[in-house]
């Protein structure tokens, strides 16, 4: 049978959730390089004994909380998600066992395996997100679909969103009025 991706998308409010970063190399700050852009409210916890310039540069940016220590359990308290970056494999599988007991959602950074979730290709044009994932298989076809939507998608495609909005509000008449009309509105947008 072919191959088909059973991963289930959700929008997290990462404003108003508890996110830990283990790990203070390069790989915390590629996953939290594309964290910000997607979400630059996110809530981080950044957590390792030794963090690159540029990424304490980035959290002073953001006004996210760094913690100069070794991974310890004790650091999972209050957090909803945690992504694990370190060097240490031994660490990174502790963090994800250690989540796995307090019901975390856990993401040991390209190690599927140990991933509750994984972490997408993005595109943001104002309302509208785009979320991307080839199943775990090919980080570099994610990166390159969001590329290719980041530049297809037109800027005012927000518009739309806009527009929309507006109009639905506009519209008299129980639920089932409203989304005909809705539907009648935009049907030329996917007519051939
Ligand atoms: C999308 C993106 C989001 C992000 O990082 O936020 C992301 N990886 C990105 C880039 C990227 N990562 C790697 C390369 C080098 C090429 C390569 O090695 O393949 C490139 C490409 C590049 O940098 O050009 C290395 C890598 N990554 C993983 C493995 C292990 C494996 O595949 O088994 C290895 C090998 C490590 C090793 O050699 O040991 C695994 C994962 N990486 C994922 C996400 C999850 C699956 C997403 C999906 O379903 O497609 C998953 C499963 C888990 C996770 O980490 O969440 C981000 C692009 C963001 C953007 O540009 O928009
Ligand atoms: N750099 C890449 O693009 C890349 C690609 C594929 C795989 N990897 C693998 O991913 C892992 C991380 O790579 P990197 O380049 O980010 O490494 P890095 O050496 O840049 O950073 C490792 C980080 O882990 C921290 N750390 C070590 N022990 C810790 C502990 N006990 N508690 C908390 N933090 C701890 C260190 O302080 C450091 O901040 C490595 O195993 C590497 O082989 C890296």
């Amino acid at each position: 049978m072919e191959e088909r991706n059973e991963l289930y998308p959700v929008f997290l409010k990462v404003h108003a959730l508890q996110i830990l970063i283990v790990g203070g190399g390069n790989v915390a700050l590629e996953k939290l390089t594309f964290l910000l852009k997607s979400s630059p409210n996110a809530k981080v916890c950044l957590l390792a004994p030794f963090f690159r310039e540029e990424t304490v540069a980035k959290a002073k940016v953001f006004g996210l909380e760094i913690i100069k220590d070794a991974y310890h359990k004790k650091y999972l308290q209050g957090k909803d998600i945690v992504i694990a970056t370190t060097n240490d494999e031994t660490v990174n599988v502790q963090v994800y066992k250690d989540c796995k007991e307090k019901n975390i959602l856990v993401n040991v950074a390209d190690n599927p395996p140990y991933c509750d979730f994984y972490m997408g290709g993005i595109v943001t044009k104002g309302n509208v997100k785009i979320a991307i994932s080839t199943n775990g298989k090919s980080p570099t076809t994610a990166k390159r679909l969001r590329q290719f939507f980041e530049e297809v998608i037109p800027e005012n495609i927000d518009d739309l969103v806009q527009n929309l909005n507006a109009y639905r509000k506009t519209i008299k008449g129980n639920f089932e009025e409203k989304v005909e009309k809705l539907n009648e509105f935009t049907k030329s947008l996917v007519s051939k």
